[in-house]
């Protein structure tokens, strides 16, 4: 195997290469499950929803031409033909100035069009009753279909299913629906220094920032994390976890090893790695350079700088769109919708890589504000009082204050 060690290429070519990894495969599931999974194939309704016309208030279904004209002052009266019964059909049709009594969400009878509330009437007596304005036609009332009818398109697929949605399927008598399986990413952080967060540390030592980080991101796009332990800085230690992982999951994360110093185990073990092949190792991006990419069989396998904020920020540009890419998710989520901001001081940025800031944002007097929040890469609490990234682009020298920027929600 060869590849051109840290031969930096930009994040659309790496963008592009990820778009080669193959979709998850399909499976028919109960609907109950399906909370933000994403519909692999358009849904199409076979019913008409609802199956009926219906009142959205107490009140009385009439003919809503009946109704013109009337008022306080000049109400006509309407004969009360019966009483709609809940959950059945009316047995009864309605006729030029007639009425009948109906609750909410019962059937409007054969000859009605609208629906007067309880309130803008008065009862003269059992079979009769005054109606003090007009309603126009379709007042008070779901027309039967307004929902959905047989054969319409009710979500596309690649959608990631909200409660809405899934209550929309229910309404059209969908129990089971086809989505991508959920891919399983194996997270695996690698240093002989870090130690998992409950163990007490030694002089040299520091707790595991970046398995519970990456593992809670990969769950937040829709992954079944699998947090591995913690491997040594070891060639052969690397590369057993690494087809342990690959054996378990349909993606790896690694995280640390992966620059080009002695310790740095990641690029040797993964290239031990049967039908493994790296494409990639080095982004012109910062933070984020030692990142790679390869791929393992059909199965990406992803190097994360050790950097606590280094490997979220990969996560966020690159990891995302990877598991957005084989889960089939299409669209935008409306919390991940970037807006626009300006800088609140100059930034500058060194030229042939692109720089992902962390910005923390408040309120200005003409709009949002990013402030750049100070701070290494190694740090996590930089990302933790950011809300956003900013790109400074890598052919930019940097940002004068108040440039117009766009933020990309964390
Ligand atoms: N001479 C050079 N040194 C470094 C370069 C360089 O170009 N030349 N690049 C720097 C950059 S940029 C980064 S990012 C890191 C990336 O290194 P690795 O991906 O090999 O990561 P490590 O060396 O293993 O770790 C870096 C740093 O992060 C800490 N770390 C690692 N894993 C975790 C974890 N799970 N939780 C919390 N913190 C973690 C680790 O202790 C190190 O402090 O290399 C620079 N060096
Ligand atoms: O590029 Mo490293 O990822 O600065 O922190």
């Amino acid at each position: 195997m060869t590849h051109a060690f840290f031969s930096v290429i930009s994040l659309d070519d790496a963008l592009k290469l990820i778009h080669r990894f193959p979709r998850m495969q399909k499976e028919k599931i109960p609907l109950c499950r399906c909370l933000h999974r994403i519909a692999a194939e358009d849904i199409f309704s076979e019913e008409t929803v609802p199956p009926f016309s219906r009142s959205t208030r107490d009140g009385f279904a009439l003919r809503a031409k009946d109704s013109f004209g009337a008022s306080e002052s000049a109400s006509p009266l309407f004969i009360i033909r019966g009483r709609v019964k809940m959950g059945e059909a009316p047995d009864f049709c309605i006729g030029p100035g007639e009425a009948a009594a109906i609750a909410t969400g019962a059937m409007l009878p054969e000859g009605t069009d609208s629906v007067i509330m309880i309130e803008d009437t008065s009862p003269v007596d059992e079979g009769l009753v005054e109606v003090h304005r007009s309603v126009a036609p379709g007042t008070h009332v779901i027309r039967q279909g307004d929902d959905a009818r047989p054969g319409q398109r009710l979500l596309p697929h690649g959608k990631r299913l909200r409660p809405q949605d899934l209550g929309f399927l229910a309404g059209a008598g969908i129990t089971e629906i086809v989505v991508y399986r959920q891919p399983v990413i194996a997270i695996l952080s690698t240093g002989d220094e870090i130690r998992p967060p409950e163990s007490p540390l030694k002089p040299g030592e520091i707790r595991d920032i970046n398995t519970r980080t990456l593992s809670a991101m990969a769950e937040e796009q829709g992954a079944i994390a699998l947090e591995m332990p913690i491997v040594a800085d070891d060639e052969m230690a690397l590369y057993k976890a690494l087809s342990e992982a690959l054996n378990r999951a349909d993606m790896v994360l690694v995280s640390g090893g992966s620059s080009v110093g002695t310790l740095d185990f990641a690029p040797r073990a993964i290239a031990r790695l049967e039908n493994t092949e790296i494409l990639a190792h080095g982004l012109a991006v910062r933070p984020g350079k030692p990142t790679l990419i390869a791929r393992c069989g059909e199965k990406p396998l992803m190097g994360l700088p050790g950097h606590a904020a280094s490997a979220a920020v990969i996560f966020q540009i690159l990891i995302k769109p990877l598991i957005r890419h084989i889960t089939g998710e299409e669209g935008m989520r409306p919390e991940e919708r970037p807006f626009s901001a300006r800088i609140s001081r100059n930034m500058a940025s060194v030229m042939g890589r692109a720089d992902y800031i962390r910005v923390a944002i408040e309120e200005g007097n003409e709009g949002a504000v990013a402030v750049p929040v100070p701070g290494e890469a190694g740090l996590i609490r930089t990302l933790v009082e950011a809300s956003g990234l900013v790109c400074i682009p890598k052919d930019t020298e940097g940002l004068l204050k108040d440039s117009p920027v766009t933020v990309y929600p964390l």
